[in-house]
């Protein structure tokens, strides 16, 4: 197993050495001197003259990785092939893969899973239709779309480059929640394209995630096909970020002792995420929220080209305040962060209120790193897995899909998301309640399973759930 240093950072150098012009211990020795600490070595191959060697070298700072490259790289003698890390070699090939249920051995098998005996199955569902669910992989199956358009917080950067963070998705809803589900990017960011060809493709689905498409073309897309499927779409983006948030918060105000009604709350970033955070934070009580974006705060004596904005400017900032960011964060008690990364300063958490909660969630860089405010906020969280209180929408999507796809409801509605909110926040106790921990790991079993089952239960009480499930899960990881 490779050793990692704190900040987690090790690299994989192959290079090629001429043995007679260096030995091994002198490139060490260069190694040690730049920073880094070789912590494996595997020899690929070797002759008389020449050597090929895999090195795993250890770096404590991420900034010494192209120092020690160079370092190398000019070293007669030496030449290098290949420098990698181990987060691209686990995503060499991809991450994911479709395995067949059951082993082909034979003729009479061929004969069932294919043709000629497939055809009876295919006829069944022809005559009945919702035969799909009970035949095929759609009762099982989520399609994880994006166009690119917004992933994380790195922007418009393409399906292609969107790719490992669907995959990713969809390993996360396997191992958690035991939906299989499917990365599709597709090469359009026309509304109208997505729409058409989401509907074209949603015979093999149970259900849609989309995933990282940019507002405000997200929420057109995402209204259209509710309306127009009789499957759940779900804009993770907007709703899984907007239950988790709420999730936290709830907590976080237990812990100061504050409430949703009488705090001041500054959102940052009006897209998909931010809009629907709050959203979900007026419907539950919040009644001094201010967003921001990049020209400040939105304003409803303001007139906004965005439609959303303008909608949302009618809605908050009671107060009419205007001015940037670093105005209007000047004495509130929350700050939420769905924009980029590193807008804020401990100067500008120093002017809000007394215990300040900073849930700073840009991905993968936050509006301000934890390290920089720890001991002056009552609360932070990030969108990030590497510290405390990760709120991010990964710890909602696995169990709302999980319950939606068991009780087959027709859509995601309010009821549900609050459902899901309610049954994360209370799989932390009272006991267990401290300014590191308001929000559970990933890893924590019980909340896929406490989602489900209070999720499942605001299906049924809303009239959307198209099938009273068993008890615990149908189907199994
Ligand atoms: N922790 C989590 O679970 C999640 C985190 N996010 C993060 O939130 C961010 C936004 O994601 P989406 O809403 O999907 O993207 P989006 O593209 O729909 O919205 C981003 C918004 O931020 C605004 N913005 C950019 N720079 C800004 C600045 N300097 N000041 C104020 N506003 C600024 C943009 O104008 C835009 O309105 C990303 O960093 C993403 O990774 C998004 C979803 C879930
Ligand atoms: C977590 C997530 O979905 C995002 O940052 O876009
Ligand atoms: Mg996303």
């Amino acid at each position: 197993m490779i050793q990692r240093n704190l900040d987690g950072n090790s690299i994989i150098i192959r290079l090629e050495m001429k043995t007679k012009t260096i030995n091994f211990g002198e490139v060490a020795s260069a190694i040690s001197q730049a920073g880094g600490d070789i912590v494996a070595i595997d020899v690929i191959s070797t002759n008389q003259d020449i050597t090929v060697r895999d090195l795993t070298v250890a770096v404590s700072h991420a900034d010494d990785n192209k120092k020690i490259v160079e370092t190398v790289r000019n070293l007669n003698g030496v030449s290098i092939i290949n420098v990698s890390d181990r987060t691209f070699l686990l995503h060499l090939g991809g991450k994911i893969e479709i395995a067949p249920k059951s082993p082909i051995n034979n003729r009479e098998d061929l004969s069932r899973v294919y043709t000629p005996d497939v055809a009876r199955v295919c006829n069944a569902i022809a005559e009945e239709p919702q035969k799909a669910y009970s035949l095929t992989i759609k009762r099982n199956t989520v399609a994880v779309v994006s166009d690119g358009s917004a992933v994380l917080g790195l922007g418009n950067i393409g399906p292609r480059a969107a790719m490992p963070v669907m995959e990713g998705k969809a390993m996360l809803f396997k191992q958690l929640a035991g939906v299989d589900a499917f990365p599709i990017c597709l090469e359009t960011q026309d509304t109208e394209e997505i729409i058409r060809t989401i509907k074209a493709i949603s015979p093999a689905f149970g259900g849609i995630n989309l995933e990282d498409i940019s507002s405000p073309r997200c929420f057109e897309i995402e209204r259209r096909l509710n309306e127009e499927l009789d499957i759940p779409v779900f804009h993770d983006d907007q709703h899984g970020t907007a239950v988790v948030l709420y999730a936290g918060l709830i907590n976080a105000l237990k812990l100061v002792g504050k409430s949703l009604e009488n705090t001041k709350i500054v959102v940052c970033g009006i897209g998909a995420a931010g809009v629907a955070c709050s959203n979900i934070l007026l419907s539950a009580g919040a009644k001094n929220l201010i967003g921001v974006d990049r020209e400040g705060a939105l304003v409803r004596t303001e007139t906004y080209d965005n439609p959303i904005w303008q909608d949302y400017a009618e809605r908050t900032n009671p107060n009419l305040q205007t001015g940037s960011l670093y105005e209007v964060i000047k004495d509130a008690d929350i700050f939420i962060g769905l924009s980029r990364g590193n807008l804020l300063t401990r100067e500008h958490i120093m002017t809000m209120a007394k215990d300040p909660i900073v849930f700073a969630m840009a991905n993968p860089v936050p509006e301000i790193m934890p390290s920089e405010v720890e001991d002056i906020v009552a609360v932070m969280a990030t969108g990030r897995s590497d510290y405390p209180n990760q709120i991010n929408n990964v710890l909602c999507f696995p169990g709302m899909f999980r319950a939606a796809l068991d009780c087959r409801a027709s859509e995601i509605n309010e009821a549900m998301k609050l459902a899901a909110a309610t049954a994360i926040a209370s799989s932390i106790s009272d006991e267990e309640r401290t300014k590191y921990y308001i929000i559970p790991s990933v890893f924590n079993d019980r909340v896929v399973k406490s989602i489900r089952e209070r999720v499942i239960e605001a299906a049924l009480q809303t009239g959307v759930a198209r099938r009273v499930p068993r008890k615990s899960s149908d189907i199994s990881g």
